[in-house]
């Protein structure tokens, strides 16, 4: 007769866990209950013969078992009934955990074979039934914890814990299994890598503090400024101030220096960059920061006017400056200035230049005829030309208060307008040729000459 393992029923769920360590008590026990059983059996059944010959028929091998369920009730003790009906809610959490599918594991096959080898005659309806609840019970108790706990989702996972928090088998993150899983589902073997990771990362030492980003407002970055960079910020901050103050009194010095050489006679201007050299390379560098920004420079006008004639042509240029002129240009060229810029240069006031009368073709005044004395310029430009040599003369338009009062000027001088070119907007162009000496006498006024000064804006 096939008995069932009462402990399987008996026992809470907790303690189903240790099945081996119970299971040899429990089947001696049962044997003595067994043959009470059988003692029992035998008076109910001659009871029942006698006061209850009307019930009706059983279905063969179902008496005994249905006989055996009255039986364990009886002897039930209130333990055993508690412990069945927690053991009925744990069935159902199995039977759900079994519709989700958890593979079987070789020590439920073992057992299933196990109780096969154990019926000696094949079971009815009743059997099999309790035949699948005590493999539901076999299955509650794992054989390995840790793939229990895998193999239940988070809420079985949950309900594990919360009712097992008292077993001594019950695993602990860092405890390994004994026996790896063999057979898990994806979500399973996700999960259980998932808690892998969660435990590593629990036990990851800290990153040092330089591998992680700071954010720019945080202390990390505060701290991280070098103080000594304060300093040197401060010194840039006032090198920067010491250059644009320097950048001021010089464009200071420069409007300074233009102003003395259109309000006083050349000789003046002579005298005053003869005593300091270096105002003449502060005047030339404001005058070409100046003349930079204009869309076209004279020089340039000029040196491509001459460029179309021969360049055998002797030229001249009055007010050389750094001789632009002289670097455009094939022809031979006298450069005269104040002060020297360029090696090519006569150092000179222009109003007596070192040539001889009738030695050049071409005498070129841009934009220098500055002083007060422009008629002496002139009347040496008109000495040193050859007759009908050409006079070019490229002047701020804005110093014209009547251009035709200049042109009738520089007529009264010897010469004749051949050209003018007043489109530009920032100079006025003119081309004179010599037609002989000057016609008036050095006491003539000819205030057409008066030009107004070119001074510059403070920025
Ligand atoms: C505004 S800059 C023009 C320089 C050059 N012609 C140019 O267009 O690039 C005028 C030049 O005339 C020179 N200058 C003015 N008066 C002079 C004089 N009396 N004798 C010689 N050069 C003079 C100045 O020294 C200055 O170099």
């Amino acid at each position: 007769m096939f008995e069932e393992p009462e402990w399987a029923e008996e026992a809470p769920a907790v303690t189903d866990l240790r099945p081996v360590v119970s299971r040899p008590r429990l089947t001696a026990a049962s044997q003595i209950k067994g043959s009470k059983r059988r003692k029992l059996l035998a008076t109910l059944q001659a009871l029942e013969a006698a006061s209850l010959p009307q019930q009706p028929p059983s279905l063969p091998g179902s008496d005994s078992e249905e006989e055996e369920v009255v039986e364990r009730k009886k002897k039930r003790p209130k333990k055993a009934l508690f412990a069945s009906a927690s053991t009925e809610v744990e069935e159902k959490r199995k039977t759900k955990r079994q519709k989700q599918g958890p593979p079987i594991s070789d020590s439920e096959e073992e057992e299933v074979e196990r109780k096969k080898c154990h019926r000696g005659a094949p079971l009815g309806n009743d059997s099999v039934e309790e035949e699948k609840r005590k493999r539901k019970r076999w299955k509650q108790a794992p054989s390995n914890p840790a793939q229990h706990l895998d193999s239940v989702d988070q809420t079985g996972l949950k309900a594990w814990n919360s009712s097992a928090t008292s077993d001594s088998t019950k695993p602990s993150p860092e405890t390994p299994s004994p026996q790896p899983p063999r057979t898990l589902s994806r979500k399973q073997w996700r999960n259980r890598q998932k808690n892998k990771r969660r435990q590593k990362n629990k036990f990851r030492p800290p990153q040092p503090p330089e591998q992680s980003p700071a954010p720019a407002t945080g202390p990390t970055a505060q701290t991280e400024v070098p103080p000594v960079l304060s300093p040197n910020s401060h010194g840039a901050r006032a090198e920067a101030l010491r250059a644009r103050m320097a950048q001021r009194l010089d464009s200071a010095r420069f409007r300074y220096l233009n102003e003395q050489l259109y309000s006083g006679p050349s000789s003046a201007a002579q005298r005053l960059f003869q005593e300091d050299p270096e105002a003449f390379l502060l005047y030339h560098r404001g005058f070409q920061s100046q003349v930079k920004k204009w869309p076209l420079q004279p020089v340039d006008r000029i040196a491509r006017d001459l460029r179309q004639r021969p360049a055998s042509l002797v030229v001249a240029d009055f007010g050389c400056g750094d001789c632009r002129l002289a670097s455009s240009i094939r022809n031979p060229v006298h450069c005269f200035d104040l002060a020297s810029l360029d090696p090519r240069v006569t150092v000179c006031d222009m109003a007596q230049v070192p040539l001889e009368d009738e030695s050049v073709d071409v005498a070129v005044f841009c934009l220098s005829l500055m002083g007060t004395n422009i008629r002496d310029f002139l009347e040496e430009a008109n000495r040193v030309l050859k007759p009908g040599g050409l006079l070019k003369v490229a002047e701020v338009s804005s110093r014209f208060e009547d251009v035709r009062n200049f042109l009738g000027a520089v007529t009264k001088l010897g010469f004749k307008v051949i050209s003018k070119d007043l489109t530009n907007s920032h100079f006025f162009l003119f081309d004179f040729q010599k037609t002989g000496a000057p016609r008036v006498g050095p006491k003539a006024q000819l205030s057409g000459l008066k030009l107004q000064p070119c001074l510059y804006k403070r920025r």
